[in-house]
């Protein structure tokens, strides 16, 4: 058991699918899992172990944020041994060919978060994904016919922007949506040296103002969880 999860040393399986939203982390157990089992309910913070196609696999929410992410990813790794941590997330498209409910696989996390700058003393540190789960999400999308974009994402620290417009310097650099945990995730990867990979949806278009719903971001965003399952 560690400070915020409340599960014993076997229960989570070495790969996890990591949404931040706690029920789409049950639902995502429930829809695919068989005989999933809930291992953590600390916090809210849901987290299930069952398997997929034989294989154990687990599920968990991450809150909201770097800081939060970085917790469960940081406690998952060290205290319970997980070795591929998968994000399944909904993001803010920043390009107009980016459209409400593509998949982007996130290549590198760009971030306005302050953490990496206080960790590396004001210098740089890019956070990348892993190459191998990558180049299998990538070959696993092909087979399914599912398509996908890929490239640099941003980590902001904010949902609700002052400036609604900066989002566009970003844009300019080919930046192609917005989310809030892939840079922490990542990061907290490399220190570990295990697997990351963020596997998002477009939820919603800062170009065209288009958004899905709650419920939609809860529970539809089905074909981003077929291609994540099956990097067990
Ligand atoms: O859908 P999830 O995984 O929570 O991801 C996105 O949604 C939340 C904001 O609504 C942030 O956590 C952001 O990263
Ligand atoms: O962090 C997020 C997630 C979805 N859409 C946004 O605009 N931001």
């Amino acid at each position: 058991m560690s400070i915020h999860i409340n599960a014993k040393k076997g229960d989570v399986a070495e790969t996890i699918l990591l949404p931040g939203d706690p029920l789409r982390a049950k639902w995502i157990a429930e829809t695919y899992f068989e005989n999933p089992v809930c291992f953590n309910e600390v916090r809210g913070m849901l987290g299930f172990t069952g398997t997929y196609n034989g294989k154990k696999i687990s599920a968990m929410g991450t809150g909201m944020g770097v800081p939060s992410i970085s917790i469960y990813a940081h406690e998952l790794i060290t205290e319970f041994g997980v070795k591929n941590l998968i994000r399944v997330g909904s993001a803010g498209s920043y390009q107009a060919n980016v459209k409400l409910r593509d998949i982007v696989l996130a290549m590198a996390a760009s971030s306005t978060s302050g953490v990496n700058e206080l960790r590396f003393g004001g210098a740089d540190f890019a956070p990348t994904a892993n190459f191998e789960l990558f180049q299998k999400a990538v070959d696993v999308a092909k087979s399914k016919n599912i398509s996908i974009k890929a490239g640099n994402v941003m980590t902001s620290d904010e949902f609700y922007a002052d400036e609604f417009e900066s989002y566009k310097k970003w844009s300019q650099f080919g930046v192609l949506c917005v989310e809030m945990e892939t840079a922490g995730l990542y990061t907290v990867a490399a220190k570990h040296k295990v697997n990351a990979l963020s596997i998002l949806t477009i939820s919603d278009s800062l170009v065209t103002g288009e958004k899905t719903s709650s419920k939609e971001r809860e529970t539809t965003f089905d074909e981003m969880i077929k291609i994540a399952l099956e990097l067990a």
